[in-house]
């Protein structure tokens, strides 16, 4: 089980990201995302579905036609760990 991010790891890990909020108490983060029209949001959330698989690690989420909003936590740790992190960097690189 992946370790709850603390202190100074947590602040570092924090700091490499842009974008994402803090919720939940701060066990988990989340950010929102806007396109041009369904398809090109579908084709991100397909994106992203990929990337979670390859990390065994998955959001939880919701899409309104051109809107994908997503809530990272790790569940079985109850709280934000280096897996959470690591699918974050990987939503903001497909998200591009
Ligand atoms: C068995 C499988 O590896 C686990 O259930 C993984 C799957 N994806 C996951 N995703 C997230 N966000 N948290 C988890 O604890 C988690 N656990």
């Amino acid at each position: 089980m992946s370790p709850v991010l603390a202190g100074a790891d947590r602040a570092a890990a924090l700091a490499s990201l842009s974008g994402w909020v803090e919720r939940d108490g701060g066990t988990a983060l989340s950010r929102d995302f806007v396109f041009r029209d369904f398809a090109e949001a579908f084709a991100f959330m397909t994106r992203v579905a990929f990337a979670a698989e390859r990390l065994d690690h998955h959001p939880n989420w919701s899409n309104s036609w051109n809107r994908v909003e997503i809530t990272l936590t790790t569940h079985e740790s109850g709280g934000l760990t280096e897996r959470d992190l690591s699918l974050a960097h990987e939503i903001d690189r497909v998200a591009k």
